[in-house]
């Protein structure tokens, strides 16, 4: 009988020191090749033969002569292995050994960068590429949640999206078996937390992240690095719930980095990779042997998931240490090739799949919302988390207020003498009105829509919803603070300097300055959806808005005194809608006086407003409810290219 492999504590029983001796113990679960009538598990992964290569630049791009040429890089190389249900699988390897790619690969998450060759089998059945998503469960590195939720909300609001069919008691009741399942009920009513208010602890995030994958009863559970930045107690916790899990009829596997050594027991089978190859992949007993029949020994009180993952790591600091290292590792991979562990997982591998009767491939419960039920969750998810935002939302409800404060404080009191500034204090104000709206707008979307963003990303890949209809949720939650924000604004910033007194005129000023505001964000959200840097669409959008000012306004430069491609250029932007508009609000049938002394010569032939509209914008008279349908028009317009810009980025996102 073999020999299988416990750890005992050196010289004190039962004590939690670090130091662990690896002892010989009798065997009772040696697995070999399974006798046909054995049962069989209720589910197994397989993963046969994978390689994935990408294509680089050889030098950075201001090296022209090597940024032309491109080289072949090997990230994966002919990666086999079989898990089934019931089994942890623990991926380690050194930094850029290529675990991730690899969990990526098994979950279908891969780019199209790259070639991938090579089938993974679930059952037996090759998974198609619709099928990765509706089979696998994934949770990521770091964890996206909302911060302003509790753990229960988080959770409902996921078995919302993913579970039609369930009624809201059978919701409720699914939240919080799986709330218990992970230890989670006692935090059911905290916050998440952020970065400036605390909430629950990191490995209750991580598990509240877990728990959101195990609301679809998933059988196969990746995990890319569940216990970063963790402590190593917390570290250990995950993995001993993660192993329970996989007691439960599950598949788990998860990447993990300098797992402790009491580990050794909760890992069912242990993968090893090194540059891109699989250097071993067996039980924790298993790899003792291994490794000793290969001439390295775990010496005593060493944590052997270190000592095996030196060994079989190429350290480049030298050409020298390189080559030895290679080497090494090389002779190593070639032994577990050879080996009847690596015969005995190819034969398993086969066997699986030429099954008669092979089960089919367990898929995760997925009775999808229709795409209206998807936008009200979404939705009150939205609002829900960002009105918990007391900061935020008085924010964004004072921001416009607080930019009128300043121009009201510059201008003070509008005038009707010429003399005295009447018509240039107005071009101001509508000028500094229709070119900052926008920027208060752009400054909301790009403070809180990537954490958004970043969410859409994830659920988008596990198959709750589309990326487009998280956009499409958060746009229609900004349109109440947009009119009040804007609102609040123009009700003080009208008054107080002393424009046109009409209340319908003051109605009409502050649905024309609703606009730039409401497009200020929904540009910035349209090019969020396709730029993933926050800064570098705050740039384009500031760049974007300067010029629309300038070709659009008329202020800079009359509108007819501009080359004919920049006259044509301003039908493009919504300034020339907007300006047009608050002009005739503003200067219609104002009647302007004009005391000596003045100071040019004619300053006194412009009597009233009207003469200003015809000089600034001929026409723009009869143009009034045209120029308010143009303006409007841009806000259906850049929804609809939010949805197409966020069509684009499921391309983009692949990870
Ligand atoms: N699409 C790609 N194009 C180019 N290189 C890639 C691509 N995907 C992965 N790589 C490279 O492959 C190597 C393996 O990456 P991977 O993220 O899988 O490593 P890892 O073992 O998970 O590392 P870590 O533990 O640091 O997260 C890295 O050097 C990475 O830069």
């Amino acid at each position: 009988m073999k020999n299988s492999y416990s750890m005992q504590a050196n010289g004190q029983k039962n004590s939690t020191n670090e130091s662990f001796k690896f002892v010989p113990e009798k065997r009772t679960d040696v697995q070999s090749p399974a006798p046909s009538n054995q049962k069989q598990p209720s589910c197994c992964l397989s993963v046969s033969k994978v390689s994935y290569t990408v294509s680089e630049r050889v030098g950075p791009w201001w090296d022209i002569q090597s940024y032309r040429k491109k080289w072949t890089r090997q990230i994966l190389n002919d990666v086999s292995f079989h898990v089934e249900s019931g089994q942890i699988m623990g991926i380690l390897g050194n930094s850029g050994s290529g675990k991730t790619t690899l969990l990526d690969t098994v979950a279908g998450r891969i780019g199209n960068t790259g070639t991938l060759i090579g089938e993974v089998f679930v059952n037996g059945r090759k998974v198609k590429q619709a099928q990765f998503q509706d089979c696998f469960s994934y949770v990521l590195q770091s964890d996206n949640l909302l911060s302003y939720l509790t753990v229960e909300e988080t959770l409902t609001f996921t078995a919302q999206l993913a579970l039609r069919q369930h009624s809201a008691s059978a919701i409720r009741m699914k939240v919080a078996a799986v709330m218990a399942e992970l230890s989670l009920s006692h935090v059911a009513n905290t916050v998440i937390g952020g970065r400036i208010f605390p909430g629950i602890s990191g490995g209750e995030r991580r598990r509240v992240s877990i728990a959101s994958q195990l609301l679809q009863d998933p059988k196969v559970i990746l995990l890319d690095e569940p216990t970063t930045g963790l402590d190593s107690m917390t570290a250990n916790q995950i993995v001993v719930l993660l192993a329970d899990l996989a007691r439960r009829d599950r598949i788990v596997i998860v990447t993990i980095h300098q797992p402790r050594s009491e580990l050794f027991r909760v890992f069912s089978r242990i993968a090893i990779m090194s540059c891109g190859e699989l250097v071993f992949c067996g039980d924790p007993g298993e790899m003792v042997d291994f490794f000793s029949s290969c001439g390295y020994e775990c010496p005593e009180y060493c944590n052997p998931f270190d000592i095996y993952v030196d060994l079989t790591s190429v350290d480049t600091r030298s050409s020298e240490r390189e080559a030895a290292t290679y080497r090494r590792m090389h002779d190593i991979t070639s032994a577990y090739r050879r080996s009847e562990i690596y015969q005995r997982m190819t034969w398993k591998i086969r066997q699986s799949c030429q099954r008669a009767n092979k089960p089919m491939i367990p898929f995760k419960s997925k009775e999808s919302p229709s795409c209206m039920s998807k936008l009200g969750v979404l939705l009150r998810r939205t609002v829900r988390n960002l009105s918990r935002d007391r900061m935020g939302v008085i924010m964004r409800l004072s921001q416009n207020l607080i930019y009128g404060m300043f121009v009201a404080f510059f201008v003070m009191h509008l005038d009707d003498d010429i003399t005295k500034g009447a018509l240039q204090d107005r071009i101001g104000i509508i000028y500094q009105a229709m070119g900052a709206s926008p920027y208060t707008g752009m400054l909301n979307a790009v403070a809180l829509f990537p954490a958004m963003r970043a969410i859409a990303d994830q659920e988008s890949k596990d198959g709750l919803y589309q990326k487009w209809q998280m956009f499409l949720a958060y746009i229609i939650h900004i349109f109440p603070f947009s009119i009040i924000s804007v609102f609040i604004f123009t009700s003080f910033l009208y008054w107080a300097v002393g424009m046109h007194p009409d209340p319908w005129r003051f109605m009409c000023f502050t649905a024309v300055i609703m606009v730039p505001h409401i497009i200020g964000e929904l540009l910035t959200l349209v090019l969020l959806g396709v730029v993933q840097d926050p800064n570098m669409v705050n740039s384009g959008m500031a760049l974007l808005n300067i010029a629309g000012i300038m070709v659009g306004s008329g202020f800079l430069r009359s509108t007819q005194q501009m080359p004919l491609v920049f006259q044509w250029l301003s039908y493009l932007t919504f300034q020339k809608y907007g300006c047009e508009l608050l002009i005739v609000t503003e200067f219609y049938g104002l009647n302007f006086t004009c005391k000596p002394p003045v100071r040019f010569p004619g300053g006194c032939l412009i009597k009233d407003g009207n003469i200003v509209i015809d000089q600034l914008y001929p026409g723009a008279l009869s143009r009034y409810t045209l120029d308010f349908l143009m303006l409007y028009a841009f806000l259906p317009a850049l929804v609809l290219l939010g949805i197409i810009s966020f069509k684009i980025r499921d391309r983009l996102v692949r990870r």
